[in-house]
């Protein structure tokens, strides 16, 4: 599932819900949030939590690994994205009976899931980016915006899973995996400058 702006309309499509999955269980919920008082009252759970994690909790090599990132604890991006992707992993389902179905190879599933979904945004975005340099060239006019298609965090909140759950009404058997705040980038947003690991040293042949 993936979510696009056509003038004011959000049209919703399901690109996760394609991904394969543990003996067709399809072992996941997707909460997508864009009411404002439930965006605040996520942010509140989760850099309440992230505060902690940054100043006790988590030690001083996991800051000292994660300085080069620049994140902290404020989730600005929490309130200011127009929405919110809540992906749940569900641990086991419900059989028609009311008894438990059991879920298989559930960590793998949700990741695929979650997966194409980023990738699905990142196609969009790089669509509309194509379309709109080719859109300034055609005519001639740098004027024209510099059009930056939507984006996505993968966010991975520590220690808030229940609260989020419970926020959100959702059963127990849901564990919150990821949460990805949906939506243009900010005219000033800036990325960090993260190197890639070059092909040699990811890919071994066997011909
Ligand atoms: N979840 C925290 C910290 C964090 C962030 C990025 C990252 O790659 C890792 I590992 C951890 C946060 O959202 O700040």
């Amino acid at each position: 599932m993936y979510l696009f702006f056509s003038s004011s309309k959000v049209k919703k499509r399901n690109e996760a819900c394609t991904a394969p999955s543990g003996a067709h269980t399809e072992p996941w919920t997707f909460c997508v949030v864009s009411n404002d008082e439930l965006k605040r009252q996520i942010r509140e759970i989760v850099e309440r939590e992230e505060e902690i994690n940054y100043k006790k909790r988590m030690g001083k090599r996991w800051t000292a690994d994660l300085k080069p990132l620049r994140t902290d604890w404020h989730k600005d991006y929490l309130t200011e994205a127009p929405y919110l992707i809540l992906a749940f992993k569900q641990e086991y389902g419900r059989l028609p009976n009311g008894g438990k179905k059991i879920h298989y190879y559930k960590d793998m599933s949700i990741a695929i899931a979650c997966g194409i979904l980023i990738t699905a945004i990142q196609v969009r975005s790089t669509i509309k980016q194509i379309f709109m340099t080719t859109m300034r060239k055609i005519i001639k006019n740098d004027s024209f915006p510099q059009y930056c298609g939507l984006v996505t965090l993968t966010s991975t909140p520590l220690n808030c899973g229940p609260a989020l759950r419970q926020l959100l009404g959702r059963p127990a058997n849901e564990k919150l995996a990821l949460l990805l705040p949906i939506g243009y980038p900010a005219a000033d947003a800036t990325v960090p400058d993260l190197q890639r690991k070059q092909l040699d040293d990811i890919l071994v042949e066997f011909e």
